[in-house]
């Protein structure tokens, strides 16, 4: 059975749900087996690929990127969702080289298998989702915006209201806010052009690899939300529908540090359980 589908028939049935960092960071024992498909199929075709996944990274696995291809994987982005049958779940998966924390992914994947949406970029090769072109907004002013945030909730509250309330004769002003529960789809709006803003404090590189390289090839704009360039390793991002947008962004909302996801690189290097020790 594809995983898609593994996903889609566990999503009726009641499921076992585990804690991990927090009451919010669920794992199921779906989210567990189609991580662990996906890497065995690719690593039959691949062996010499490494990957950072989600669920493996959680039972002890560095975060480590090197020179090898990497594949960054979410078996399920929207676990909560998932558990609660709310229909905005997907399959994450993005392709790396040459240790490209900043630089543009090869390629990135989101499935959103409920709604049957299958997003997709290559670099330098366009948008598409559904074999359809996706183009960003090019928006400059009044925006809708997905705010989100996973480690304090003032932070997205205070973020909002400086949103909400930026004055008229600023850049832009906030008419609407979304949040669908899926880091990865809710950034992949702004690649329809369905929402023109969308910035997250806390997720991790697996939550938003993809949706990077699919927001950039529909033409909008992704970078860190103190304003610097997009580091995927950061745990904070903005992407919007133009530099306007996304700057105007970074200045209003009060961005928090957060733990790198590959701060422990050293550990891993010097004793940890080993890169990809699967
Ligand atoms: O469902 P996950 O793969 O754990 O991803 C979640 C993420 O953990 C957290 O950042 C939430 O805010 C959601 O946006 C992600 O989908
Ligand atoms: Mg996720
Ligand atoms: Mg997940």
């Amino acid at each position: 059975m594809c995983f898609p589908q593994i996903i889609l028939n566990a999503f009726k049935q009641q499921k076992q749900v585990h804690l991990k960092s927090s009451q919010a960071d669920l794992v199921t024992e779906t989210d567990l087996r189609v991580e662990t498909i996906l890497k065995s199929a690719i690593r039959d075709k691949y062996p010499v690929h490494r990957f950072i996944g989600e669920e493996s990274v959680a039972a002890g696995e560095c975060v480590e990127l090197t020179d090898s291809p990497t594949w960054i994987i979410d078996p399920i982005d929207g676990t909560a969702n998932f558990v609660h049958r709310f229909p905005f779940v997907a399959i994450s998966i993005a392709f790396t080289v040459n240790k490209q924390v900043k630089a543009p992914m090869e390629f990135g994947i989101v499935y959103s298998c409920v709604e049957d949406k299958l997003f997709y970029a290559q670099k330098g090769r366009g948008a598409f989702l559904n074999g359809e072109p996706l183009n960003a907004s090019g928006q400059e002013g009044g925006i809708t915006c997905e705010p989100d945030s996973d480690d304090d909730d003032e932070v997205r509250w205070q973020g909002l209201s400086g949103l909400c309330c930026i004055p008229d004769d600023m850049l832009c002003v906030c008419f609407s806010v979304r949040a669908l529960g899926t880091a990865a789809v809710d950034m992949c709006q702004v690649a329809t052009g369905g929402a023109d803003a969308y910035y997250h404090i806390g997720m991790h590189c697996w939550d938003i690899a993809a949706s990077s390289i699919i927001v950039q090839e529909a033409g909008g704009v992704v970078m860190d939300t103190d304003g610097s360039p997009f580091d995927m390793m950061s745990r904070r991002v903005i992407a919007a529908s133009s530099t306007a947008v996304a700057n105007r962004i970074s200045q209003v909302i009060q961005a928090f540090p957060c733990r790198r996801d590959d701060e422990d690189q050293c550990r891993c290097i010097c004793g940890g359980k080993g890169v990809n020790s699967v």
